[in-house]
């Protein structure tokens, strides 16, 4: 968003967090200087646009739009959305990029049901070319617009979806991940061949392990579960994801997941 000029406040709990945030957005910028999609110049302006917090309260002054990006968690989300609710002007929207949870509960935290939306961002943000954008009970049209005219400025296409648990995009790839972990327990092929299979023979950009090292085990947990509650045992997941979480073994976040970052490149993936 700081790219076609907005000013950005990012703001997490702790300088530690804050500063791997600077650090992704530090790796995508010189990805684009490389592929001349920006220039030096240009990525500097953008650097310049955004301004790192810890303390909620005041980088929420004066803003017109907040990004809720915290972990997975119905509860943690309720919290953030009551202070967001007291920091911020009360004309400001509030969006949610939860992946599956629902956004009318979270805007039941909230006294401006309304401006509450969810924002559902892909990744890698600055290179996936969709904003699923959720309609809670009480969203108003004027805040889906809003978010519709946001996400295009920022070079995205929308589509508008009903606030349904894992909306469209996570129950899809949900059932495509779920079934290949199934094929890896009982044992039909290596995560690997399976990865090789899916990128090659389906031509997903990524196979269903690596993606789900890439996206964070963690995450992908607790939205497995959040949809269980939803629609039940269709999208339990397996032990062997359990397992690893468990273990903190969260994907490329802690170098360990279904493959091994702290291993040789070429050893961690069968992707050619
Ligand atoms: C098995 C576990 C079961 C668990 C079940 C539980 C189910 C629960 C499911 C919930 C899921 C929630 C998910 C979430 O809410 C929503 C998601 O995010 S879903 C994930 C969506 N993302 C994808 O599917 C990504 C798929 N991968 C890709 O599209 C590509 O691989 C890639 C990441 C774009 C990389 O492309 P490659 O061609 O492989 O590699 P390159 O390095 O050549 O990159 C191409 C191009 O992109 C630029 N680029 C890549 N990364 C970045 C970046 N971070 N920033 C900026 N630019 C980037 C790169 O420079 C190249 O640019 P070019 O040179 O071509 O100009
Ligand atoms: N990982 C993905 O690929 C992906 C894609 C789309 C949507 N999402 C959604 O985005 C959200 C974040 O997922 P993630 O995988 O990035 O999680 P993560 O755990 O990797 O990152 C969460 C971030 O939130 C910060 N945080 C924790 N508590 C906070 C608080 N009280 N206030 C402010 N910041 C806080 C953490 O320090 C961390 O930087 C989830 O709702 C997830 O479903 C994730």
């Amino acid at each position: 968003l700081a790219t076609p000029g907005y000013e950005i406040h990012l703001c997490d709990v702790a300088e530690e967090a804050l500063n791997k945030g600077f650090a992704g957005i530090e790796k995508s910028l010189s990805r684009f200087v490389k592929a001349k999609h920006l220039t030096e110049k240009e990525a500097e302006e953008v650097r310049s646009r955004i301004t790192g917090f810890t303390d909620m309260e005041t980088a929420l002054r004066e803003v017109d739009l907040v990004v809720e990006a915290a972990p997975e968690n119905m509860e943690l989300k309720k919290q953030i959305f009551h202070d967001l609710d007291r920091f911020t002007r009360p004309d400001a929207i509030l969006a949610t990029n939860t992946s599956e949870l629902s956004v009318t509960a979270i805007a039941s935290a909230t006294t401006r049901p309304e401006r509450v939306v969810g924002m559902h961002w892909f990744n890698p943000p600055p290179v996936m070319r969709l904003v699923e954008i959720v309609r809670g009970t009480d969203t108003s049209q004027e805040t889906i617009e809003m978010i519709m005219q946001v996400s295009e400025q920022a070079g995205k296409e929308t589509v508008v979806v009903k606030d349904v648990q894992g909306f469209v995009t996570s129950r899809a790839i949900s059932a495509h991940m779920l079934e290949c972990m199934r094929i890896l327990e009982e044992g039909v092929a290596s995560a690997e061949d399976i990865d090789k299979a899916v990128r090659l023979g389906l031509n997903y950009p990524m196979g269903p392990f690596e993606l789900a090292d890439y996206v964070g085990l963690d995450t992908m947990l607790f939205a497995s579960d959040g949809m269980v509650e939803a629609y039940g045992d269709r999208f339990r997941a397996p032990q062997t994801l359990r397992k690893l979480v468990e273990a903190g073994h969260l994907g490329r976040k802690t170098g360990k997941g279904f493959y091994d970052y702290t291993k040789k490149p070429e050893t961690v993936s069968a992707k050619k």
